[in-house]
């Protein structure tokens, strides 16, 4: 039994796995992209969050500097040619060995995202929406994760969380209402 399986089972409030996709549907609201926003985080198997991000234009490209939309005919006009998924910022923004860790992610990798994951020795992909199932840029993405021995998974839970933040003063941790 690996350690984030042991983690799984002490769980308190959240499984690991619920506690690590909430933070990445958090990471996800920082995003401005304003029709699909994505977050994801890397774990390593002793349970550690080692990396997180949230797609984004790249660093220094300024947000009002490039469009945001997607249905121009001119894809030099559309966000796509510009935005840093959230995977690759998630693993940009870590530091050290990614080999046999699990990223979590709240859309399902597109192939340039698969290849950076399987480059990367991420071994497993945990992911929550797939609502792009039916692209050729998922079908190519679960295909090389398939050759490449990588396991991915869809995220599932019923359970709903509220963070209340008011009257922390006189707390010691925000209070979590599940
Ligand atoms: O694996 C992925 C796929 C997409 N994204 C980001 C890139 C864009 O900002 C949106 C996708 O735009 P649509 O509105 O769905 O066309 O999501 C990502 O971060 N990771």
């Amino acid at each position: 039994m690996d350690n984030l399986t042991r983690l799984l089972e002490s769980a308190s409030l959240l499984d690991a796995h619920e506690h690590f996709m909430s933070f990445c549907l958090l990471a996800a609201q920082r995003s401005k992209d304003p029709c699909t926003q994505v977050g994801a985080c890397v774990v390593d198997r002793q349970g550690n969050l080692i990396g997180s991000g949230y797609n984004g234009m790249p660093r220094g490209c300024h947000d009002d500097e490039f469009p945001w939309g997607k249905r121009s005919e001119d894809p030099l006009e559309n966000k796509h040619l510009y935005v840093c998924h959230a995977e690759l910022n998630a693993i940009a923004n870590t530091t050290g060995t990614m080999n046999d860790c699990v990223i979590y992610v709240t859309l399902f990798p597109c192939n340039e995202c698969a290849k950076l994951i399987i480059q990367n020795g991420i071994s497993e992909v945990v992911y929550l929406s797939d609502k792009h199932a039916h692209k050729k840029s998922t079908v190519a993405a679960k295909a090389m994760f398939d050759s490449a021995g990588v396991k991915y998974w869809q995220f599932k839970s019923k359970k709903k969380i509220t963070v209340e933040f008011e009257d922390l003063q006189d707390r010691v941790a925000p209070r979590i209402v599940l």
